[in-house]
């Protein structure tokens, strides 16, 4: 899941998107980029690591322009190398930069009709890479010079009827402005900001609302499926909802896991989707297991704090922080291969024995996907002494890949996948295992909002919104699984 931003302002923009991607950190830590634009330049720099690592006083202070996009990458295509870092470049029709969250799931296919047909070079795996290349060839049968706001919102819809998956884009489109554009079912999050200068309006276009609270824009409205939004070069804003947008339906799994609590999605706050998660899970519990002899109730740091609270409150049991976290280790679930996600989480996690010694402990996460988490969490949970250990999801059994831009293109390494709920509670070795229900988890993520059509729920349910070619997903297995990565990094040496 990576995270996009993208300003125009009225004052130079690059500290300010700096901030944002520190703020969409959590997104991806994997690589992080900025564009901007200054006097028809075009400014670029791009690394591995996280932003901090990236990007210094002086790299910033280079990137001279009043409007700019920023990014941050977690790969879900193509690999970990520089070069497909984004904001990736074209410079025809014109000089577009554009960065991209999600996941085509026809990149192959149109990669190649893109080089055939369009005679464009696709030089990496990465399907971003071909999203610009379709946007770019759509911008270059439009008529005329300089594009109008009309014929970049037709190439837009050009986009969203050759590309499938899910995507939320920022572009800078030189001579023209700032593009923001979000798939036709809304899978991947995009919100829209503006803010007051004294020289005159700014507008910003980010993953998550929580770059607009810190940078002290106000959230005018989250990107509707398929809609485009313009900023042109004097600043003014224009909006398209395209004839191509579907069902609403957004991941689910940004509210469980990838989205900071205090973001709003789609007009859900994701805190409070969080508190009723917990809610839901504790009658679940009650209903299920009236006579539980839990003595504690304790968070698998940091994202299942949020559910945890009520969950505890519900079941009148204590809420303790039993496990600590060590603030300076990213999020495990997004390292790229399974070595370093199991060495973290034991670096990244320790426990407080008094918590456990004797006690039968409840511990909470947000999900159970690979399950490295929660068997060695398990593990340490009986080294410090607990007596009885149960472990509570929720949201449901992880059993399908995602193929929308979260990295979970593997089944098999699913620990849930094709296991029962039994046989995977032995195999993290809990004493015993609650998962949410999904139906339950749609509608504490739902709550009273009527307007969403549902959700992109494929890694619960087996069921993908924009449907898959047959052989999709054993492809995908074969080409992004770890071992398949493994064996590729073997042989490049
Ligand atoms: O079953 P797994 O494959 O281990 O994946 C699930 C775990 O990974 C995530 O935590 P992560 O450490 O990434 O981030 P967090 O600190 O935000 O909870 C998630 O919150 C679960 O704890
Ligand atoms: N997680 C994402 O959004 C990934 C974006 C894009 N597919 C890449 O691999 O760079
Ligand atoms: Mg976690």
């Amino acid at each position: 899941m990576c995270g996009i931003v993208g300003i125009f302002g009225r004052s130079p923009v690059a500290a300010r998107l700096y901030d944002a991607m520190t703020i969409l950190q959590h997104r991806g830590q994997d690589a992080a980029g900025m564009t901007t634009l200054d006097d028809g330049r075009m400014r670029s720099a791009r690394g591995i690591g996280l932003v901090r690592d990236v990007f210094g006083e002086q790299s910033v202070a280079g990137l001279t322009g009043d409007i700019g996009i920023g990014h941050v990458r977690y790969p879900t295509a193509g690999c970990d190398r520089p070069d497909e870092t984004q904001p990736m470049y074209v410079n025809s029709p014109c000089g577009i930069a554009l960065g991209h969250n999600g996941n085509l799931i026809n990149s192959d296919r149109l990669s190649a009709e893109l080089f055939a047909q369009d005679r464009r070079h696709i030089n990496t795996e990465s399907d971003s890479e071909v999203l610009l290349n379709c946007l770019a060839h759509e911008l270059a049968i439009q008529p005329g010079g300089s594009p109008t706001p009309a014929q970049i919102f037709a190439a837009v819809d050009g986009v969203h009827r050759r590309c499938r998956g899910g995507y939320a884009a920022v572009a800078l489109i030189a001579g023209v402005g700032l593009l923001g554009f979000r798939d036709p079912h809304g899978i991947r999050p995009a919100v829209l900001g503006r803010r007051e200068s004294d020289d005159g309006e700014e507008y910003i276009i980010a993953s998550e609302s929580v770059v607009l609270d810190i940078l002290g824009f106000e959230l005018v409205s989250d990107l509707a499926p398929g809609e485009a939004v313009l900023v042109d070069m004097d600043g003014q804003l224009h909006r398209h909802a395209s004839p191509e947008a579907r069902s609403h339906t957004p991941c689910l799994f940004e509210y469980v896991y990838f989205a900071r609590p205090d973001s709003m999605i789609d007009d859900l706050s994701v805190y409070k989707v969080r508190l009723r998660m917990g809610e839901a899970l504790a009658e679940k519990i009650l209903r299920e297991w009236p006579d539980h002899d839990i003595d504690v109730v304790i968070p698998v740091p940091d994202t299942s704090r949020t559910a945890c609270l009520p969950l505890a409150h519900m079941l009148g049991v204590k809420y303790r922080e039993g496990l600590m976290k060590n603030r300076y280790i990213g999020r495990t679930f997004i390292m790229p291969g399974q070595e370093e996600r199991a060495r973290s989480v034991r670096r990244k996690l320790n426990t407080i024995p008094l918590e456990f010694r004797r006690k039968n402990v409840l511990l909470v996460d947000d999900s159970i996907v690979r399950g490295t988490t929660s068997r060695q969490i398990i593990q340490m949970a009986r080294e410090a002494g607990a007596n009885k250990v149960y472990l509570a999801s929720a949201s449901p059994p992880v059993r399908y890949p995602n193929v929308y831009g979260i990295d979970m293109p593997a089944a098999s390494e699913l620990i849930a996948a094709g296991r029962s709920e039994e046989e995977v509670c032995a195999a993290i070795g809990a004493d015993r295992l609650i998962y949410q229900d999904l139906e339950a988890l749609e509608q504490a993520v739902r709550g009273k909002n009527q307007k969403l059509d549902g959700f992109d729920s494929s890694c619960f349910s087996g069921k993908y919104v924009t449907g898959l070619e047959d052989g999709y997903l054993e492809a995908l297995e074969a080409r992004r699984s770890d071992a398949a990565r493994m064996q590729r990094r073997g042989q490049s040496g």
